[in-house]
């Protein structure tokens, strides 16, 4: 079994060190500094208190996804059209294409690009890069995907490498509150580069993250996306589960990168204009993160 991670970055590296653990033939796609930093000393992989060595092949030619049985897609949504095209001359007829983003639309943008299929896949995981081919792995690292051609051999290849998958006739609604937590706190961390613990202590927040909530579900209704579970509780949840962590929107433009804003509050004001649902608080918060990613000068400590 061979597989590729196109986007040796956090959540690449976490799965890649998982698989290569279970004994399977890995190779990570990513930057030459993670990749030369893994070619000569493995991957780097923190997970539970543990610290380990992983000898894993790395790349930073696309070509290498050529006789993967599967790809685990994990650019930011960002860099989905480039990366797509950089792998696509190079997929086999019978490669597998997993999307492990988050946003709601990857797996749709990637199949346009790829000419198939792509398996949109719920990712909970927490893992960040700690340094060059150095992955800190912080919780979970459970997956979802839909019934689909591929989905029980991509389960039974992914559970014996101790990667719980559950098959949902919902992934796409899980997509979406997933999506809706993100479009809740991201850009308001961003905007005042606070943890959420902070955050919900300011005048008013929890009033913007309600408002945001109500918008959003009412995008998914006129969609006719069922989102699963209590939104509300899951959000309310955050608050109480990482109260120190900033969003990966904070941290994306404290690290003077571009954020995947486009593709959660800036996605809920696009599709809201194509459905007629108003998304004014969705509006002003994806304005406001636009706005900070045009300033020069984003590095801030965090
Ligand atoms: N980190 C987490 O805990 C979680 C992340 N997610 C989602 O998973 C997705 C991936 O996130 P994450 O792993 O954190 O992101 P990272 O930025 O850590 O990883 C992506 C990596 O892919 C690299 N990359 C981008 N384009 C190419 C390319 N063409 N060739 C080679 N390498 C490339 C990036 O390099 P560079 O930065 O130089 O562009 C980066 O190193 C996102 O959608 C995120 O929202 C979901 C759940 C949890
Ligand atoms: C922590 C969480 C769930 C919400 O902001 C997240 O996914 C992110 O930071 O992107």
């Amino acid at each position: 079994m061979k597989i590729a991670v196109m986007g040796a970055g956090a959540v690449g590296c976490y799965y890649g060190a998982k698989l290569a653990q279970h004994g399977y033939d890995v190779v990570l796609i990513g930057r030459p500094q993670h990749v030369r930093a893994i070619n000569k000393n493995g991957l780097h992989f923190e997970s539970g208190g543990t610290s380990t060595m992983i000898a894993l092949a790395a790349s930073i030619d696309p070509a290498a996804v050529a006789g993967a049985d599967i790809v685990l897609f994990c650019v930011k949504s960002t860099d989905t059209a480039s990366a797509g095209a950089a792998i696509a001359p190079h997929l086999g007829a019978h490669t597998v294409v997993m999307s492990l983003q988050n946003g709601v639309d990857n797996a749709e943008r990637l199949g346009a690009i790829i000419g198939r299929s792509v398996v949109p896949t719920v990712v909970y995981v927490g893992a960040g890069m700690a340094g060059d081919g150095h992955v800190a792995h912080f919780g979970r690292g459970d997956l979802v995907i839909g019934p689909n051609d591929a989905s029980d051999m991509i389960a039974q290849t992914l559970r014996p490498a101790g990667i719980p998958v559950e098959i949902s006739k919902n992934a796409q609604g899980a997509l979406w509150a997933k999506m809706i937590l993100n479009c809740a706190y991201n850009a308001l961390s961003a905007v005042s580069r606070l943890p959420y613990g902070d955050l919900a202590k300011g005048e008013g927040v929890m009033v913007v993250i309600e408002n945001v909530v109500a918008e959003c579900l009412g995008v998914a209704g006129a969609l006719g996306i069922i989102v699963p579970g209590d939104v509300r509780e899951a959000v309310a949840g955050i608050i109480k589960t990482m109260p120190a962590q900033y969003s990966s929107t904070a941290q994306d433009l404290m690290r003077g990168k571009p954020s995947e804003i486009d593709y959660l509050n800036g996605y809920i004001v696009r599709k809201g204009g194509e459905m007629g649902v108003a998304t004014p608080a969705n509006q002003v918060l994806y304005t406001m993160v636009k706005l900070l990613e045009m300033q020069p000068e984003q590095t801030v400590q965090g």
